[in-house]
């Protein structure tokens, strides 16, 4: 069976087809001249992933791109059904909720001696174990514990065969090159394969993949295994947050029809057309977000001191819409149940 098509040149067969999402240029325009102002702040370079998030791992060492591996496998999937009844994770006296309770209670376990980040005990850890150890501080379990483990059992057997138990043996297999590392990471790694068919057309976003990857060049500070060469060809991370915080800022548009489904709340399947267009035209809207702002800083001769990329917009555009909930409570995010984002 034919590869399918990069995640970069899927965005654009999407965006190109969409029936039902828009990406709006004058959106993108707006986008990129509010980011102009921010690209020279702290928050935009790699930098920001350690020091704005203190959950992340702050070394460079193996253990710490073994958490970025096991939470990047299990980085799906938060939303909850009512926005005041969710999952969360207290941790050394702060409360977590979504993404960050998965990570919080990552290092609760860790803090509490479980080896969570070694492959041969997740290789076996059993479905009580896990849900110990991922469980939420409210009456509102973690959503699909039952394919977090299924997932992690099946990735740290793997692990172990065919990498020694360590993610950074495999990231020592990718020359530091971020597309042999995700080639890597979805050939191995069956969870990882977040590909669809749009209009008949084999395509790919591997969001957990490429998030992993630029999680992998974060933790490495961009230094030694993690000098990517490529990070750039790394596109943004097609998740149900994006798309969210995309339509907050006009930057792109659903047809009334779509915009009726969200707004009622109603549940999309993985490869749905609907649900491929969305993800789509976020990841493309992003790409065109970045070449705008090149052109911006060009123009007005605003001196970048860090490389604008995908990843690094992703991440801001992302822990925007963590800071602006309240704004985007009227935007709807398209609700599934999936493992890949
Ligand atoms: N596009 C994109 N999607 C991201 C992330 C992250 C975490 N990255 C952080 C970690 C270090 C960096 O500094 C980032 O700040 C999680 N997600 C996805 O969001 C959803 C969870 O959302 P909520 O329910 O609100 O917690 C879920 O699909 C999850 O897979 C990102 O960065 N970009």
């Amino acid at each position: 069976m034919e590869a399918p098509l990069p995640p970069r040149e899927s965005a654009e067969f999407v965006a190109v087809r969409s029936q039902d999402v828009f990406v709006e240029k004058g959106g993108v325009d707006r986008v990129a001249e509010m980011l102009l102002e921010k690209v020279p702040g702290r928050e935009f370079g790699l930098g920001g992933w350690k020091s704005l998030h203190e959950l992340n791992p702050q070394a460079t060492d193996e253990d710490a791109v073994n958490w970025v591996f096991v939470v990047d496998t299990l980085n799906f999937s938060f939303w909850s059904e009512q926005e005041d009844r969710k999952c969360a994770v207290k941790y050394r006296s702060k409360t977590y909720s979504g993404y960050w309770a998965l990570c919080a209670a990552v290092n609760r376990a860790l803090d509490e001696g479980i080896p969570l980040t070694r492959a041969s005990f997740y290789a076996t850890v059993t479905l009580d174990q896990l849900q110990h150890i991922l469980h939420s501080d409210t009456d509102v379990p973690m959503p699909l514990i039952e394919e977090r483990h299924q997932i992690l059992n099946e990735t740290g057997k793997i692990l172990l065969e065919k990498f020694g138990g360590s993610f950074l043996n495999c990231v020592r297999k990718s020359d530091k090159s971020a597309q042999k590392l995700l080639s890597l990471v979805v050939e191995s790694f069956p969870s990882y394969r977040d590909v669809a068919v749009y209009q008949g057309k084999r395509i790919s976003f591997y969001k957990r993949a490429q998030i992993l990857v630029a999680d992998t060049w974060c933790v490495l500070e961009g230094k030694g295994d993690g000098c990517f060469n490529d990070i750039s060809s790394i596109t943004m991370f097609a998740d149900y947050r994006l798309p969210q915080v995309l339509a907050h800022l006009g930057a792109i548009r659903y047809s009334d029809e779509l915009l009726k489904k969200l707004l009622k709340g109603e549940m999309f399947l993985s490869g749905d057309k609907q649900e491929v267009e969305i993800r789509g035209c976020s990841v493309w809207c992003v790409e065109l977000i970045r070449d705008r702002l090149l052109e911006l800083s060009e123009e007005k001769g605003v001196k970048i001191c860090v490389e604008i990329n995908s990843v690094l917009l992703d991440y801001y555009l992302w822990d925007y819409a963590r800071d602006h909930r309240e704004d985007m409570k009227g935007i709807p995010f398209h609700r599934i149940r999936c493992i890949y984002y």
